[in-house]
């Protein structure tokens, strides 16, 4: 097991309501790490609609949810939080009172007094496609996800799908692997046209190649692919040798091992009360998607007022011997001090 990190509050989802918990954890001192599943910040702003508009943050007429991500960055800088990203939480185990060790699936551990729980509607997870007997594959040949681009050095690699990580694992792997084959259904990508016209080059160069079908089986023993049976468009059968499968079929929420940390649930939502949004564990909060109470609604805006709430209380645990002076950042020098605008 590593060494354990310290800090005053592990945020669990860099959604937008994680990232605005750290303005207000912030400006009442507290010091945030935020863990993600994702390979990139945002959340459901940044993975499911970053090119859609936004009309209902307030005082912001229209943002995309890509835009609105990276103004909570900027917005967050003076804070000047850790991230943890590609990492899902696993466990969460209480050490003090409060005071608890959470660990990842990456086997990082964290040890801090409070955890803010904004997982929004769980983890996003990869979607599985409708091959028999992937899952004999999985982890040693068929991988969903790309962590460490050193362990596909030299492999013959079958990138399977049409947008965005399709063709930018097919693009960064090229210069490393052995040969690399992308495979689509249709000639036709929704990926940025950039990155598809960079693959079409390699593919008229033949630095890699291009077919158009659908895997139908998989070939290999003991977890090991030797190929993959494609049906193409005109429906005739052929064999893509690989060693190596990598699908992007997208993404798809579960709860996942949220359901396992000891918090009480309601439809998969964690309960709150609304003074505080702390959970029926002291010390655990839950902010945005993930949580319910009477009157919920599913909005950024409600997850931003959850945040600001929750922050008071956090700081009794974290400064149980301060009194916390209600401040406004217009006019509080200190707060300013803090935002490094005075
Ligand atoms: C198409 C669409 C349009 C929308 N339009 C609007 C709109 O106009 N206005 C509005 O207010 N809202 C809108 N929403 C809803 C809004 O996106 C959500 O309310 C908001 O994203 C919730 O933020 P969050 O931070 O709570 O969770 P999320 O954005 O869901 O982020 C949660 C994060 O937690 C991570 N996570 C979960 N479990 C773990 C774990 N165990 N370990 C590590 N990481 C974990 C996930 O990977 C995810 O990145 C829209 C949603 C969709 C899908």
């Amino acid at each position: 097991m590593s060494e354990a990190i310290k800090t005053d509050v592990l945020i669990i989802g860099a959604g937008p309501c994680g990232l605005f918990a750290v303005f207000e954890l912030g400006l009442l001192d507290m010091k945030v790490h935020l863990v993600d599943i994702l390979d990139k910040i945002g959340g459901q702003c940044a993975e499911l609609y970053p090119e859609k508009p936004i009309y209902d943050i307030p005082g912001i007429p229209f943002v995309t949810g890509q835009g609105l991500t990276e103004a909570l960055l900027e917005q967050i800088k003076p804070f000047n939080p850790n991230f943890h990203l590609n990492e899902m939480v696993e466990s969460i185990e209480k050490i003090g009172d409060p005071g608890f060790r959470v660990t990842t699936d990456a086997g990082k551990v964290f040890e801090c007094k409070i955890v803010v729980v904004s997982a929004g509607g769980g983890s996003f997870q990869p979607k599985r496609p409708p091959v028999p007997g992937i899952e004999a594959y999985e982890n040693t040949s068929v991988f969903y996800a790309v962590r460490k681009m050193e362990q596909f050095r030299d492999r013959e690699i079958l990138i399977v799908g049409g947008g965005d990580s399709a063709l930018d694992w097919t693009l960064n792997l090229h210069p490393l692997a052995k040969r690399i084959t992308l495979l689509h259904r249709r000639d036709d990508f929704r990926a940025a046209p950039h990155s598809v016209e960079q693959m079409r080059k390699l593919v008229a160069d033949g630095k890699m190649d291009l077919k158009i079908g659908q895997v139908t089986a998989l070939e290999g023993a003991d977890g090991q692919l030797s190929g993959a049976q494609v049906k193409g468009s005109d429906n005739a059968m052929s064999t893509v040798s690989c060693d190596t499968m990598l699908p992007f079929f997208g993404l798809t929420m579960k709860l996942g091992p949220v359901a396992n940390w000891g918090l009480q649930l309601e439809n998969n939502l964690v309960p709150v009360e609304t003074a505080s949004f702390e959970t029926n564990v002291p010390g655990i909060f839950a902010i945005g998607d993930i949580n319910t109470y009477p009157g919920k609604l599913k909005l950024i805006l409600s997850g931003f007022h959850e945040g600001a709430l929750m922050a008071q209380k956090a700081h009794r645990y974290v400064y149980p011997d301060k009194r916390l002076v209600f401040q406004y950042t217009t006019s509080s020098s200190s707060l300013q001090k803090k935002l490094g605008v005075n």
